[in-house]
């Protein structure tokens, strides 16, 4: 997750070696924005076909690993096509992600409204929150949150579901009324599971893309996290194309990376998405026919001890029309404490990092966004 909602993260307490982590993290971020390096820069974001990875037969599967292991160490981003979800069933999210800011009442968005939450649920008004901490910059985009319940599990979970910070409690999701939106949770339900699976699916090619055995994430994501988001940008008062020139862009959401282990983005057909270019050019994420987008986020660039990129993006909405996205966030279980993954380790390349709990890191990074609070 991008930072959202932080005057809500109250309550949470940082212990001073991973305060200084986390604010390595934030300073890099800055500096990547800055940096103009020639290494590792590309034009383009690959598209990888998904379509051998479900074969019986695990050349074919570790083909397409292969494939996600070059565009992670080069790019940090890339699209999923025949990924297995329909289209039917994307244009349906995306058809719920447009009634929820139309039909609902504003008074219903406020009753919901996610000051109320402790973890970052609920409806995020434009420019309540912004990924850079700075109340100053604002952002276009506003947003629904909520997070992984079992319910949304098509698997049930394990029963063992733990926040950000540890804790059990119940869900913290604040729904809106089915009164007033008739169909939502199930609609919700039925995308955010089939998400949640090629999640799961994703995560045993990224195992055999980092030469570990396929099944090597399995017993870390029976509880994921999972912070998804239905997320609109108003339609542009001035559109300007992509261009180096211009320097003043309406900013739908500002420069950041996201913090968990990946990110799959579903996007309408508006372009938005830019992603930079570690020689300081943007590069437009344009909509692929059938495509979702998955970046690598800051955790899993830790836990392999930086061999996958966690790239900068942001959204300038350049069109005259609304923009619908849909992010998840996923995470291995929040509570599992993991050390540097044993094949991004050798003699010469010993671990960066210390061990550290999933939802913890997660949590650190957004406490830093509260200006002044720690
Ligand atoms: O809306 C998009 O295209 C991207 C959203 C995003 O980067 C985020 O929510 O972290
Ligand atoms: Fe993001």
């Amino acid at each position: 997750m991008a930072a959202v909602s932080q005057s809500t993260s109250g309550g949470h307490s940082v212990s001073p070696s991973m305060m200084a982590e986390a604010i390595k993290a934030q300073e890099y971020l800055q500096q990547r924005i800055k940096a103009k390096t020639a290494t590792n820069s590309f034009r383009t974001i690959p598209i990888i076909d998904l379509t051998r990875s479900f074969s019986d037969s695990l050349e074919d599967r570790q083909s397409v690993a292969n494939e996600i292991h070059e565009a992670c160490t080069k790019v940090g981003f890339f699209y999923i096509t025949n990924h297995g979800i329909s289209k039917d069933a994307c244009d349906a999210a995306l058809k719920l992600a447009s009634r929820f800011f139309h039909e609902l009442p504003q008074e219903s968005k406020d009753a919901i409204h996610m000051k109320k939450s402790d973890q970052f649920r609920g409806y995020e008004p434009a420019s309540f929150s912004s990924v850079v901490g700075d109340p100053t910059e604002k952002e276009t985009k506003e947003a629904f949150n909520w997070g992984y319940e079992a319910g949304l599990d098509p698997t049930g979970g394990d029963g063992a579901y733990v926040e950000l910070d540890g804790s059990s409690k119940g869900s913290p999701n604040q729904w809106p009324s089915e009164d007033e939106i008739p169909g939502f949770y199930k609609g919700i339900a039925e995308y955010y599971g089939e998400i949640l699976q090629l999640c799961r699916h994703i995560c045993r090619l990224f195992a055999l893309s980092l030469s570990l055995p396929e099944t090597y994430f399995e017993r870390l994501t029976t509880h994921p996290g999972g912070i998804a988001r239905l997320i609109r940008y108003p339609p542009s008062t001035n559109p300007k194309p992509l261009s180096e020139l211009n320097t003043e862009e309406e900013i739908g959401l500002g420069a950041h990376t996201d913090y968990e282990c990946f990110t799959l983005l579903l996007q309408d057909s508006n372009p938005g998405l830019e992603v930079l270019s570690p020689d300081g050019h943007w590069i437009s994420a344009q909509p692929v026919e059938g495509g979702i987008v998955v970046n690598v986020a800051d955790f899993l660039m830790r836990w392999t001890n930086e061999k996958y990129k966690s790239t900068v993006h942001r959204v300038v909405n350049r069109t005259e029309r609304e923009r619908y996205s849909i992010p998840l966030f996923f995470s291995i279980n929040y509570d599992e404490k993991v050390e540097t993954l044993p094949s991004c380790v050798s003699e010469e390349n010993p671990s960066k990092f210390e061990p550290i709990a999933a939802g913890r890191y997660v949590l650190d990074r957004l406490a830093l966004t509260v200006p002044g609070k720690y």
